[in-house]
């Protein structure tokens, strides 16, 4: 009942989310810090819902993120091995790596001031239980259903979040995008969304 309560508020937040242009004064802040980028995954359990997914999706956009880059993609076992080798032995990683070749995963590269830490306050803490309890309002606080079928992903570091987006996005260059896009992505006056591709484009950029 509590939980239907506030999917039926998030769906009210968007539905009020209309316009998909979006100015630049959103992303800026006063000290001119650069954007950041992280990746975010959406697991297969709600991928199977379309109305969760669509849901998600923007409250990313609502959040003020950029979507610089999105890609369904369904991990193979050796690639789902691979990206949670760090928790191999541990008692919730067969699951895991069950969960995460069960289906399709919606992957977005974001970019935000702070993106790493402000997407996984967004997502709210690991464990979904606590969670519901203790930040209701967070993407994991409504859309959990258990501590593995915890929704969604966000990179922890830097470090981690560029290994990550090079291994789901291979042909991206990070470099080239701090070194080209990042200060126009930043400075620039606005941007369209496209919610057919979930990215955000440029207004001059051809599609
Ligand atoms: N105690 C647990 N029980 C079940 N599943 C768990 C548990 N701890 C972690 N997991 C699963 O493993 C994933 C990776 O765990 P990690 O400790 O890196 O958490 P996280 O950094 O909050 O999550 P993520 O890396 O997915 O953003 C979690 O998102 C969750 O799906």
């Amino acid at each position: 009942m509590i939980r239907n309560n506030f999917v039926k508020s998030i769906k009210q937040i968007i539905k009020n989310f209309h316009s998909t242009k979006i100015t630049t004064n959103n992303f800026n802040n006063n000290d001119n810090k650069r954007l950041e980028l992280t990746l975010a995954i959406i697991k297969p359990h709600i991928c199977n819902d379309p109305s969760c997914l669509q849901e998600i999706r923007s409250i990313i956009v609502k959040n003020k993120f950029l979507l610089i880059k999105s890609a369904q993609i369904h991990l193979t076992r050796v690639q789902a091995e691979l990206f949670y080798e760090e928790h191999r032995g541990k008692f919730f990683y067969e699951r895991l790596v069950t969960l995460m070749t069960s289906g399709e995963l919606s992957v977005h590269i974001l970019a935000k001031i702070n993106a790493i830490q402000e997407w996984r306050k967004l997502m709210g803490p690991t464990k979904v239980f606590k969670t519901r309890l203790e930040q209701p309002n967070t993407i994991r606080g409504i859309f959990g259903l258990t501590d593995t079928r915890n929704a969604t992903h966000g990179s922890d570091s830097t470090e981690t979040a560029h290994r990550e987006i090079e291994l789901f996005f291979p042909k991206f260059s990070i470099q080239n995008w701090f070194e080209y896009e990042e200060f126009e992505w930043r400075t620039k006056n606005d941007f369209i969304l496209d919610k057919k591709q979930w990215i955000h484009r440029m207004k001059n950029e051809k599609c």
